[in-house]
This record gives structure tokens, sequence and C-alpha cells, in this order.
């Protein structure tokens, strides 16, 4: 992730996926406790369920879980949820955190029975700290690692057994002898509006705010299939709502709102349109190259290609052709445009349709 985009996620963009400042202050009081609670995630949660159940019916620690995903979709949420149900305590670290074997080693050795450890960003592991991890989640065990050069010992250390909880956006970049170690993979998807629209619902009951259900499904469909893009969303619907109308979140409320922070109906903000229609008025839809696209927007190649892009793919607004980005038929669409005959005979031929 370069650093605009962080900068960009984190701060200044009110569809992006990954939290900012107000959200973790929020999101804890939002958060599902329980799994019945959790909304969405049909399968993830059911296979999650009988692990869980199965392993409290045993009485033992249940299996090392892996669950990877989009930002926002509700990692740490299940996380936290998958400790409540054990009802075992849960301890929070984060790859990067963990600099040093040693780093890992201690926080290994003062688990207790039964916890539950909390492993964020678990991709981005230092090597040493992964390799122990290994033999810690395989065989319940580290070696210390006392003195330096060719004095130094391996003091083998028993540790209590623990279920490894590790998060990732990035699944992919696992080693695969760490992915082979958990017991059960869950990956998560985006959620449908539908089930937005019941977080949406819940959040509002829980932050008081009244919202009407044409008024949870103009967030719903605006949230990119996120909740935690949906939980802000709500909250900017709801000032919105209390200074210029009644306090109620309605469709027309949540519709001004959005039209002033400038998220249209699909979830696209200023950036991403101001991509799709460089690409359609200036280039008749492409092919073009990224960074002739780029200029043309304004934007240095890597917030386009890395902050724009990967949603406009993913709705099906844009394609990265070896030729160079091209508009879909649904682009043009959804910026209420014609296209030039010409272009929409070659994306026919792209597209097939
Ligand atoms: N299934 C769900 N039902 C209700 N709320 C949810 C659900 N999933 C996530 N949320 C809400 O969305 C917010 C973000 O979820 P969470 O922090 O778990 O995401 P994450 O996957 O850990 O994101 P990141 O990759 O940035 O760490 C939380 O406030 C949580 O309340
Ligand atoms: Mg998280």
């Amino acid at each position: 992730m370069s650093a605009y985009e962080q900068a960009g996620e984190a701060g200044e963009r009110l569809v992006g996926a990954a939290a900012d400042g107000e959200d973790l202050a929020v999101e804890a009081a939002l958060r599902p406790k329980e799994l019945g609670e959790f909304i969405g995630q049909t399968r993830v949660r059911e296979q999650l369920d009988l692990v869980l159940r199965a392993a409290r019916a045993r009485g033992a620690t249940a299996d090392h879980v892996l669950l990877s995903g989009a930002p926002g979709l509700g990692k740490t949420t299940l996380s936290m949820i998958i400790a409540a149900e054990m009802a075992a305590p849960i301890r929070i670290t984060s790859g990067p955190a963990i600099q040093h074997a040693g780093d890992l080693a201690a926080i290994l050795s003062s688990l207790a029975e039964g916890e539950v450890l909390f492993l964020d960003e678990i991709h981005r592991m230092s090597r040493p700290a992964e390799e122990m991890l290994y033999m810690a989640m395989e065989d319940f065990r580290v070696d210390v690692i006392v003195g330096k050069g060719p004095g130094a010992t391996a003091i083998p250390l028993e540790l209590p057994p623990f279920t490894l909880v590790g998060a990732t956006t990035r699944a992919g970049l696992l080693p695969p002898p760490l992915r082979d170690r958990f017991g059960f993979t869950g990956h998560m998807e985006f959620y449908e509006s539908a089930e937005l629209e019941r977080v949406v619902h819940r959040s509002a009951h829980l932050l008081g705010v009244e919202v009407t259900a044409d008024g949870a499904a103009e967030i719903a469909g605006r949230s990119r299939g996120t909740p935690r893009i949906a939980n802000r969303l709500l909250r900017r619907v709801r000032d919105y709502a209390q200074v210029r109308a009644d306090g109620v979140v309605t469709r027309e409320t949540a519709t001004r709102a959005l039209a002033v922070y400038e998220v249209d109906e699909r979830g696209l903000d200023r950036l991403d349109r101001a991509v799709l229609r460089a690409l359609l008025k200036l280039f008749g839809g492409g092919p073009v190259g990224l960074s002739t696209l780029s200029v043309a927007v304004g934007e240095e190649r890597e917030t386009v290609e890395e902050v724009a892009e990967p949603f406009l793919v993913r709705e099906g607004l844009l394609a990265r052709t070896p030729r160079g980005r091209v508009a879909t038929p649904a682009a043009w669409r959804h910026l209420d445009m014609e296209p030039p005959p010409a272009a929409a005979g070659g994306q026919e031929g792209l597209f097939g349709t």
C-alpha cells in the first residue's frame, strides 16, 4: 500500500475501507459480541460455529483460525467473537508489532491456557518470528535462544494450548507452511446490500438514531459492500439529519447528505468519478494507458491505480486490458453518457455484449 493510499484511505476518503480515527473510537461500541449477532458471511459463520461448538463439546481449545478478507469486513470483530464464544481471554497484537522472534516468545510464553491470540496483519510478521510461530502452532512449544554465536543454546519452552486467530487482507502473501497450520480458514466476502441494510439498522439502534427502511437501503447501496463504510456513512447522514432535518434518517436525507459528501448512489466518490469521466470524455472510453489517464485526472499514477481503480474494476465499470484502461458499457450508463458508435462497437467486441 502506497503512502498516499494509506493517507487517503485513512484520513480523507469517506468511502475508504481502512479505519480512521473516528472509526476506531466508535467501532468498539458497534461490534457484534456473539456469532448470532454477526450479520452476513453465512458460510464462514456456519463453519466457524461448527468448529467452536465441537471444541466446546470436547472441552478442548479451538483450532487455529485464519480470517482473510478486505479491510472493514469484520475480521477483528470475528476474532473477538471467537474468544467470547469460547469464554476465553483474548490477547491482541499484529505482525508489524512483532519485530523480533523474542517479542513473539514473550507473548506466547505469557498466554493462559485456552487464550485466544489475535495476530492482525499476520502477513507482515518478520521471518524469524514466523518460524517460531510454526512450532508454537503445531507443537505448543518454542525454542528460546539464549546467548550468541557458537555458544548459543536453544531452551525448549512448553506453551499452554492456545488458539491463534490470524487476520490478513492478503492471504496470497502468506507462506504455505504458515497457511497450512491453520485448522480453519474463513474467507470473508463483500456484503450484499440487504446485509448492509441490517448492519445500518443495527448500528442506528445502538447509536440511538432513527432510520427508515429506505434510508437504510440508500446508505447500504453506497457502502461498497463494507460494514465499516456503512457505519461511517450512517454517522455522516445522521449529522446531516440532525442539522438540516428532523434527525430521522430517511432516503431523502441520506441522498442529500451523501450528495454533500459527493458519494454517489453506487458508492463512487469524486476521485472515482473523475477517473471514469476522464476515461469516457477525453479518451472515448479507452483503451488508454494508466500514466496518460492519471495526468488527465491530475493525480499520481499510484493514486489512480491503487485508490480508485480496484473498486471501479470490482464494480465492472473499468477493465484493465493489455492495451490499457477501458470503460465498460456500465460506465457509460453510470455517468449517463452515450458511448460513441465506434467505441460502442469496440466495446461490444471487448465485452461480448
Ligand atoms: N458482520 C457484521 N455485522 C455487523 N457489523 C459488522 C460486521 N462486520 C463488521 N462490522 C462492523 O464494521 C466495523 C469494522 O469491522 P472490523 O474492524 O472487524 O473489520 P476488519 O476486517 O478487522 O478490518 P481491518 O482489515 O481494517 O482490520 C466494526 O465496527 C464492526 O462493528
Ligand atoms: Mg481489523
